[in-house]
């Protein structure tokens, strides 16, 4: 039977400008119809912070200039507009890949909405990085003047933060599910899913944050009931001891090993651990599912077990 697998997309396979996105989409299509070839039933999500972030300054940056013409663009909204922008960029090139393969399987962007709880504490403590990467006096300096908050980022530079509340529920599942079984390829839940809060009977309210795409991916993965979780990366395999001497790659792991780890504080925060708490999440939903970590390059020897990150139940 055809093996459904979710993969969520990270920052390396899209770029974090506009020409850099142009071109990482077309190797990110090769690596995804290489698994469609191999039979896969692929569902795709995607991160998103570059992308929201560099919507977000610019819609301010309008806005500061001249508030009248430019009212304030709440960030659901400038979600929304990232999931459109790279969903279009990437069904594009998929699109493309699969024809020049002559495989015909159409590839279509569910602008997705994803509940979140209005009293998650994630709305007070702002974790998320959005946006480029900064030196520390340039962050502040542009925290001071228009009023955000900046944060250092994984050691990897300062960058602006925002709400990241869990993903509760997703609304467009109907629709997600109904384009999986008409046999397209569907990319949902981009960017973790437009934040949105409930409101009396039946309002969705969008919220001001950013969706953590991994664990989104772990609950997409869970309605579809996926049989995998691939989480694609800048790394091949998952370490112990990051960046030290004695760093060690992981292989196969048990969900309760890998929580040892994670207790252990291998895996950094805002980076590695959502990923490694998003995989034990769905590896431990149900017995014979599994969440593989990997490059983007190695998806494919990946899923046949030939290296990556693997957590099973
Ligand atoms: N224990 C770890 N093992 C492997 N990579 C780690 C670890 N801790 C932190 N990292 C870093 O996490 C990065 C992946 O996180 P990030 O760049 O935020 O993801 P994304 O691919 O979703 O954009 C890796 O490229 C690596 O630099
Ligand atoms: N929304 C989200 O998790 O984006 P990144 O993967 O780019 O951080």
């Amino acid at each position: 039977m055809m093996e459904r697998v979710v993969v969520a997309l990270g920052g390396n396979a899209l770029g974090s400008n506009l020409h850099e996105q142009m071109t990482a989409v077309k190797t990110t299509s090769k690596a995804i119809a290489d698994l469609i070839e191999a039979g896969y039933e692929v569902i795709l999500s995607h991160g998103n912070g570059p992308q929201a972030g560099m919507i977000r300054l610019a819609m301010d940056e309008l806005n500061q200039n001249d508030p009248d013409k430019y009212p304030v663009v709440p960030l659901s909204v400038c979600v929304a507009m990232s999931q459109s922008y790279i969903g279009y960029d990437l069904q594009n090139a998929l699109r493309e890949e699969l024809l020049n393969r002559n495989i015909i399987q159409p590839v279509a962007t569910v602008a997705t909405q994803v509940v979140v709880d209005p009293i998650d504490p994630a709305f007070e403590h702002p974790t998320k990085p959005i946006g480029r990467f900064m030196s520390q006096t340039e962050a502040e300096k542009l925290a001071a003047e228009k009023g955000i908050q900046v944060a250092e980022d994984a050691g990897r530079g300062y960058r602006q933060v925002v709400a990241s509340p869990k993903p509760k529920e997703i609304i467009e599942v109907d629709t997600i599910k109904a384009l999986i079984n008409a046999k397209q390829t569907v990319i949902a839940c981009g960017g973790g899913g437009i934040p949105v809060i409930k409101q009396g009977a039946h309002h969705l309210k969008g919220a001001d944050a950013v969706i953590d795409k991994d664990y989104c991916s772990a609950l997409l993965a869970d309605i579809v009931d996926a049989d995998l979780l691939v989480i694609l990366t800048a790394v091949e395999k998952v370490a112990l001891n990051f960046g030290k001497p004695d760093q060690k790659e992981l292989g196969t792991v048990s969900v309760a090993e890998m929580k040892q780890y994670a207790a252990a504080g291998h895996f950094a925060a805002g980076s590695m651990l959502p990923k490694v708490e998003a995989g034990i999440q769905f590896a431990a939903s149900k017995p014979g599912r599994k969440t593989l970590i990997t490059l983007l390059e190695k998806a494919k020897d990946g899923l046949a077990g030939k290296t990556g990150t693997t957590i099973q139940g």
